[in-house]
Parts: C-alpha cells; sequence; structure tokens
C-alpha cells in the first residue's frame, strides 16, 4: 500500500523536529530514511506508525487520510532498534502473538508461523527462547513477528542498529531478499548510507527536519541535490571549488599534460585494495585522491613528484559556497 506524507510538521517545544516534510511512496517499495542522528527520521517513521501526532499535514496510506487514526486502525508493522521480546516465551509464540490477541484458528497460526519461521531461516529455533538467540536472530524473528498479522506496511527503525558490522551486513541483504519475496511497502530508518544505498530502492535524506532529496541510490549519487547530500553519501574532497569523490580525481604526470591543476605529491597510503594520493596544490589547497593499485602503478608515483589532478569527465561534483571550508577527506556516519 501506498503512503503519502504531505506537508507534515513537528515540533517538541520550541524546537523544530519535521518542516513542512512531504514524501510520496508508492505501494511495495522498500524506501530508506537516510541521515544524520537527530535529523527527525524516527520522528517520521513514528508519524506514520501513528505513535507521535503531525502538527500539520496530512499522512494517507493506501488513499485513506490517516492522519487521525491510532495505531492500530493503520495495519503497520513495526520494528525498534531493541526489540522487545517476551523473554519467557518461545520463539514460536513470540511470533504467534499477534495472531493468537487477534483469535485466528490454531491450525492456521500453526501453519502461518511455520511458513514464517521458514521465511526468516529460524526453523530450527522455534522453541527455543529468546535469550537462546543471537542479536540477528532476535531481529529476523522481530521481523516474523512484524509480518505475521500481514500488514500493510512494515516500519523498521534502525533494525539493524545495535548489530555487529558483519551481522548487519548478512541481515541487510536478507532484507533486501525478503522484500523481494513479500513485496510488502516498506520504511526503514538509517543513518548509515551504505545500508541505505545497498539495501532501498529509493532514499530519503534528512536533515535538520527538512528533506534534502528523494531519488535512487544511482540519483543520490550521480546527481546529488547540494552539498549536505554528496558529503553525506560518501567521502568527498575538493579540488578548486568544486566538491568531487576521490576517485573521480585523475592524476596525470609528465610536462605535456597541462590539463588540471599543478601540485605536488605530499604523501601515499595504502588502504586495502585502493591508494590514496594526498597531493597540495600549486594554491595550496590540500587535496585527497584515490587510485586502484593498478592505477598507482601505471603512474609510477613517489612523493614529492609534479603532478595535474582534474575531475574525470561526468563525474558528480557540486559547487562549494565556503571556499574556507576543509577541503580534505571527509566521511560523514
Ligand atoms: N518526545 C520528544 N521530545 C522532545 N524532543 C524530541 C522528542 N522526540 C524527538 N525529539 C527531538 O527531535 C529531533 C529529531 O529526533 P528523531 O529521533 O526523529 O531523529 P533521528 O533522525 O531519528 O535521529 P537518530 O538517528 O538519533 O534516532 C531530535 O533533536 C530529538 O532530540
Amino acid at each position: 500500500m501506498s503512503i503519502e506524507i504531505a506537508n507534515v510538521g513537528k515540533r517538541f517545544g520550541g524546537f523544530v523536529a519535521l518542516d513542512d516534510v512531504s514524501v510520496s511512496i508508492p505501494a511495495g517499495q522498500l524506501t530508506a530514511l537516510l541521515g544524520p542522528s537527530g535529523g527527525g527520521k524516527s520522528t517520521l517513521l513514528r508519524i506514520i506508525a501513528g505513535l507521535e501526532r503531525a502538527d500539520t499535514g496530512r499522512v494517507e496510506i493506501d488513499g485513506v487520510d490517516a492522519t487521525n487514526l491510532p495505531p492500530q486502525k493503520r495495519n503497520v508493522g513495526f520494528v525498534f532498534q531493541h526489540y522487545a521480546a517476551f523473554k519467557h516465551l518461545s520463539v514460536r509464540r513470540n511470533v504467534a502473538f499477534g495472531l493468537e490477541i487477534r483469535k485466528r484458528d490454531k491450525d492456521e497460526i500453526r501453519q502461518r508461523v511455520d511458513e514464517l519461521l521458514a521465511l526468516v531461516h529460524l526453523e530450527q529455533f522455534a522453541d527455543r527462547l529468546p535469550a537462546q538467540l543471537s542479536g540477528g536472530q532476535r531481529q529476523r524473528m522481530a521481523l516474523a513477528r512484524a509480518l505475521a498479522v500481514e500488514p500493510a506496511v512494515l516500519l523498521l527503525d534502525e533494525p539493524f542498529g545495535a548489530l555487529d558490522a558483519k551481522v548487519r551486513k548478512e541481515l541487510r541483504d536478507w532484507l533486501r531478499r525478503l522484500h523481494d519475496e513479500v513485496h510488502v511497502t516498506t520504511v526503514f530508518v538509517t543513518h548509515d548510507q551504505e545500508e541505505a544505498l545497498e539495501v532501498a530502492d529509493e532514499i530519503v535524506v534528512i536533515n535538520e527536519g527538512r528533506v534534502e532529496q528523494i531519488g535512487s541510490p544511482d540519483q543520490l549519487y550521480d546527481e546529488p541535490a547540494n552539498e549536505f547530500v554528496m558529503r553525506f553519501l560518501g567521502p568527498v574532497t575538493q579540488l578548486g571549488d568544486q566538491l568531487v569523490r576521490p576517485h573521480d580525481l585523475q592524476i596525470q604526470t609528465g610536462e605535456s599534460t597541462a590539463a588540471g591543476v599543478p601540485g605536488q605529491v605530499t604523501r601515499i597510503t595504502r588502504i586495502g585494495f585502493e591508494i590514496r594520493v594526498d597531493i597540495t596544490t600549486a594554491d595550496g589547497q590540500a587535496v585527497a585522491v584515490t587510485l586502484t593499485r593498478n592505477e598507482f602503478l601505471t603512474l609510477g608515483l613517489s612523493v614529492g613528484d609534479t603532478v595535474h589532478v582534474r575531475i574525470a569527465p561526468n563525474s558528480p561534483t557540486t559547487t562549494v559556497a565556503d571556499h574556507g571550508r576543509a577541503p580534505s577527506l571527509a566521511t560523514s556516519a
């Protein structure tokens, strides 16, 4: 089911948490709300769920005005970062909970829970207690429980936030596959740009209560709407007044290649399979370039070499208004 958020505003006392936010989420899509901490992502998710009231604006779910509907009338499933399972109930009973309180038929519940446990790959853990599961398994149980009542919309607030990097990555792949199978309209909150870029069909970048950009991962990466989006989605460096990704810079050596900005290599650092080359331009600007190992070896660079740096054709760039800003390699999040 589709979700339509129109001109939503929310204040906490004098603090503006959401400022005139409008987002259309088509049915069946996997959408990420991405942004820095405190930007308003969770508040927006809670407003969609009905756990929080918007001060202004409208929320429609499947074409129906849900702005004033209580959470239980919205047909949404919700999973938080720190999921509270019933500790004394087995995994099976936890997943069955929503169906039991809806007084569904016993056989129907059993069949549905079996299907769900298979879907989240927890069949062999059905009779364990939540405390006997790993963090990742517990999150999968939480998702099975949220899916049990067949919500029209699944809302996930940093569902993998508390887990270690490897498990997060596994669950990310798994969420993508699950979504491809089940196609329930899903909105998840994350502050991790890699997670959003890898998993989502569409990303809503939210910062300081406002939508900075909405687009597919490719659109955001290739056509960032502004400096904030460019910086937030990955490492950037600055050449002149242009903000650019370090791997979109080209280094040229030799006399005949005067195209580009002259500079001197100040440092060479190997980072895994990439090489980072720090260059100080003739104007004194510090620029970071990343090269593949092969590019680096072909160029045969050493510290102290004089080179020219230029932006590769068709690379995404944004113009930086503030020239005084630190031009070094910076990653957000
Ligand atoms: N109930 C509340 N009372 C007062 N302020 C609140 C309340 N809930 C949220 N806020 C404030 O509103 C802002 C947005 O919070 P929100 O949780 O939506 O951000 P977020 O983008 O989800 O951040 P995080 O990734 O840290 O969860 C924050 O500055 C927060 O302190």
